[in-house]
């Protein structure tokens, strides 16, 4: 059974049909990377999962348990969590409040914070530091550092490298790496290489629907497959 199954998912914007009916499988652990031209429906897609907009029809079930039309608030306690492609940060918050804030029990789990600290030192180094002052990396790291402040099932992360230098995206794709040991993370993002080096499944979204899924190996060894649904291959 996978961990995370959308079906024929179709969402609407206002007057504007986005997700023509979206359908794909997350298997339980690792990095499940979708991927896609600039809006082709992939942050409406983590959007839909969540319950900040509504799907209908189409389902999404997540452990066995069709979260559909589910609150947010709901959704997350099921285990879900989610970084948005702006961050969801607190600017004017210190770096622990930020992570506080994002805990249900409003307090630290002690072995939780110290995995997160090994795994993000500046978060420690900068902990009382209002978040606005961190750097682009520093503040991608917080955010997803809320999102494992708590054990969760699932995280969807949407573009984390987005205008990070190199040198911050090698580190963030060590992160995840080991986040993924735990926690299943179905990732967006633009920068191919940085995908690949960490996808085991993936899917092509395309205007509104899922046109490619397979394995991520295949698809990087397969240049005409990737010219032709994301135009990369030189
Ligand atoms: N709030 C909104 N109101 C109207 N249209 C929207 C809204 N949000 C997204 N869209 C439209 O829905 C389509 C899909 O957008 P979405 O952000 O899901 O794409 P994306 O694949 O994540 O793209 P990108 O990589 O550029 O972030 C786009 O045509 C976009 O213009």
């Amino acid at each position: 059974m996978s961990l995370l199954s959308v079906q024929d998912m179709k969402t609407d914007i206002g007057q504007y049909a986005v997700l023509h009916g979206v359908s794909f499988e997350v298997p339980e652990g690792g990095v499940f990377v979708l991927l896609g031209r600039n809006g082709a429906g992939k942050t409406t897609t983590l959007r839909s999962i969540m319950g900040l907009w509504t799907p209908s029809p189409g389902s999404v079930v997540f452990n066995g348990q069709d979260i559909t039309r589910m609150h947010t608030a709901d959704i997350a306690r099921k285990g879900i969590a989610y970084v948005p492609e702006n961050m969801g940060i607190f600017g004017t918050l210190t770096v622990d409040e930020n992570l506080i804030l994002a805990t249900e029990s409003g307090r630290f789990d002690k072995a939780r914070l110290a995995r997160i600290h090994e795994l993000f030192p500046a978060l420690e180094r900068f902990r009382d530091k209002q978040a606005w002052s961190l750097s682009g990396g520093q503040k991608q790291m917080l955010s997803v550092a809320r999102a494992i402040i708590e054990p969760r099932a699932l995280i969807l992360i949407d573009e984390p490298t987005k205008g990070l230098a190199p040198s911050i995206v090698g580190a963030m794709a060590e992160a995840f790496r080991e986040i993924a040991q735990t926690t299943t993370i179905l990732l967006v993002e633009q920068n191919f290489n940085f995908a690949r080096s960490l996808g085991r499944d993936m899917a092509v979204i395309d205007d509104g629907r899922v046109v490619h899924a397979g394995s991520m190996e295949a698809f990087a060894a397969d240049t005409a497959l990737q010219d032709k649904h994301l135009g990369l291959s030189a």
